[in-house]
């Protein structure tokens, strides 16, 4: 590939006596949504914190449009223009939905935490904040504590606040996650209308959302990239069928 946005080569993580990353290497082309497959335990987490800065690999590099990043600190990773929404709610509940994307866009733009009391009233970071509540639809609810979020709700305004860093690559890990019928839906279409702006990096265990949302896939078992293609090459390739898509009944429905 000419010229990827976002580039692993040979990436090595461990725990202990288990390789979580095992020599991972993949491209990442400006503008695909490129999804990370795999059973539990297979490793999309560990190599998702890697790429963010959160854990460091032991051997291998990582590259953001051609530059090592690979022992950049998880901060400054974060001005070069990667952010990751959370597995796990970060949101800050006792604060309105505008608030937590203020603070991200603040703690973005190099600000301290200490001048949090500004970021509500500064209006700059307001009219950040605003439009990246729109861009995931959830103007109305603004002012709305986040403990009063529906589920659904939380997972739009985890998007927001990552949105608010005018990020280059969004990495998401379980978007889906404990979201119903509807919500899902509402977050595939939400995705559809976001990888038009951004570069997307999801890992998924929803293979109706992973199958209707990506350009490209790679799978990952125990470690390893197994295979990396199309949805299509992916859906016939025998080694996925066997180590993880054979167990998946939903993989034909987007077509
Ligand atoms: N902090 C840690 N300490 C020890 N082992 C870990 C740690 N984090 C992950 N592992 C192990 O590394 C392997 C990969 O885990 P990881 O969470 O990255 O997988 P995953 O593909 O994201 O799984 P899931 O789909 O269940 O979220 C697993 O065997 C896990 O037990």
């Amino acid at each position: 590939m000419a010229d990827p946005l976002l580039r692993v080569e040979n990436l090595v993580r461990r725990f202990g006596g288990i390789v979580a990353t095992d020599h991972v290497s993949l491209e990442v082309a400006r503008g695909e949504l490129h999804a990370i497959i795999g059973p539990n335990g297979a490793g999309k987490t560990t190599l998702i914190s890697q790429l963010t800065g959160q854990l460091l690999p032991h051997a291998g590099t990582i590259y953001l449009a051609g530059q090592d990043i690979t022992r950049v600190p998880a901060w400054r990773r974060s001005a070069l223009g990667l952010a990751r929404s959370f597995q796990i709610t970060s949101l800050l509940p006792d604060f309105t939905a505008i608030d937590n994307v203020a603070l991200a866009a603040q703690a973005h733009d190099g600000h301290s935490f200490r001048f949090w009391g500004n970021a509500r009233k500064e209006s700059g970071l307001r009219a950040t904040a605003f439009a990246a509540l729109q861009r995931v639809g959830l103007v109305e609810r603004a002012n709305t504590l986040v403990s009063k979020l529906s589920h659904g709700e939380q997972r739009e305004l985890e998007l927001a606040v990552a949105l608010a860093t005018s990020p280059q690559v969004l990495l998401l890990d379980e978007p889906m996650a404990g979201l119903g019928i509807t919500e899902s839906s509402r977050m595939v279409k939400l995705l559809q209308e976001l990888r038009r702006e951004v570069t997307i990096v999801l890992v998924e265990h929803d293979m109706d959302a992973v199958f209707a949302l990506a350009d490209r896939i790679s799978v990952l078992v125990y470690g390893r990239v197994i295979a990396s293609g199309a949805p299509s090459e992916i859906r016939q390739n025998e080694e996925v069928k066997r180590a993880y898509l054979g167990e998946q009944h939903a993989v034909t429905r987007h077509g």
